[in-house]
């Protein structure tokens, strides 16, 4: 029997990439509410308890109450892609390719909250590097990128689109989170493993879907026998061999690039990673490139749900 999967806030940005990911496939039975009955609470609350997977694509508050509107039903299980619930312990973090063991642990999970945009790709380098003892205690980490404006949701498309917004944007590249206060940096904080909280700076581009992150590194403040390009590059290869959705460019291919383009993925819901540097060099620049939509959010998002489904 196809397995009920509600789409809670179907009709934003996230959840309609969700859908059309779902489109055609017959293991899955979409629960629908029609757009102009979105916010009605009581009809949400009879889909939510009606589905054996409920993916809320929700701003955290009305994260949390759809939560609770099923919190006594336990047939239901939650995709939650909301900033709500990614370092709540009870929860499972879905990023099947962090680690090892987190596939399982999202295969078995009742709740499971779906990452960041930009803490994949940052923890997607620095788990691994902190998993291997390479990265010290105390290293300041810094994490900068660029994001496509739809990870802003139908707001900042807006703002970014019409020009007859009354908040109309027209930069065609800003620097944001000034404060150095983001809601994403206690998620890469914890499950990227750090001691000291990263210093992350985002921005935004105007092109609609896309993301590079970058972590640039000083190799002479690396654990002793890893402060080589090639030593990084071999420590990430080795941690994602064996699956197809994060994978590590060679060194030789990233040698010959002369730029990196931010929507280099858009429309898939894969990641890749990059070692930038010179052999012998001082310095290594560590960059991953996913499609905020896409390994960010809503392509996430239905490879957990399919993980889940797999149990
Ligand atoms: N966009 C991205 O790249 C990413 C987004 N996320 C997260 O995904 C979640 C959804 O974001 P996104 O799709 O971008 O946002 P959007 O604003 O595009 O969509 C949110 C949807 O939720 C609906 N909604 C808002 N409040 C309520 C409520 N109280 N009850 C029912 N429906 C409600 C909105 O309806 P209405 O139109 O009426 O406001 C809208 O349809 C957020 O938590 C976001 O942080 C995570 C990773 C990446
Ligand atoms: C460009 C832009 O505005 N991006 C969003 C993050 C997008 C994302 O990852 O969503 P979550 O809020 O669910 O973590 C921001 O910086 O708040």
């Amino acid at each position: 029997m196809a397995a009920k999967i509600f789409i809670d806030g179907e009709h934003g940005t996230t959840g309609l990439q969700i859908r059309t990911r779902m489109a055609g496939r017959r293991d899955v039975e979409l629960l629908s509410i029609p757009e102009a009955e979105r916010r009605n609470a009581a009809l949400r609350e009879d889909m939510l308890n009606s589905a054996d997977i409920a993916i809320l694509c929700l701003p955290d508050d009305a994260s949390k109450e759809a939560v609770k509107m099923v919190a006594g039903n336990n047939k239901v299980r939650i995709i939650d892609t909301s900033t709500a619930f990614r370092v709540a312990p009870d929860w499972a973090y879905g990023f099947a390719e962090m680690d090892k063991a987190q596939g399982e642990k999202i295969r078995s999970a009742r709740y499971v909250a779906n990452p960041g945009c930009y803490p994949t790709g940052a923890i997607g380098l620095i788990r691994p590097l902190r998993a291997a003892g390479i990265l010290p205690d105390g290293y300041p980490v810094t994490v900068n990128a660029v994001s496509g404006y739809t990870g802003g949701g139908k707001q900042l498309i807006a703002q970014m689109e019409d020009k007859a917004h009354p908040e109309h944007l027209a930069a065609n590249n800003f620097l944001y989170g000034l404060t150095l206060k983001h809601k994403h940096v206690p998620e890469m904080t914890i499950h990227g493993l750090l001691d000291r909280a990263p210093l992350f700076a985002p921005s935004v581009g105007r092109f609609a879907q896309g993301m590079i992150v970058q972590l640039p590194l000083f190799l002479e403040d690396l654990a002793g026998g890893h402060q080589s390009l090639e030593s990084v590059h071999a420590a990430l290869d080795t941690h994602y061999a064996g699956q197809s959705i994060v994978s590590v460019v060679p060194l030789e291919e990233s040698a010959g690039l002369a730029r990196i383009d931010a929507e280099e993925l858009v429309g898939q819901d894969t990641m890749k990673l990059y070692v930038f540097g010179t052999p012998g060099g001082a310095h290594v620049n560590l960059v991953a490139v996913l499609d905020n939509l896409g390994k960010g959010a809503s392509g996430a998002a239905v490879q957990n749900m399919d993980l889940m489904l797999s149990a």
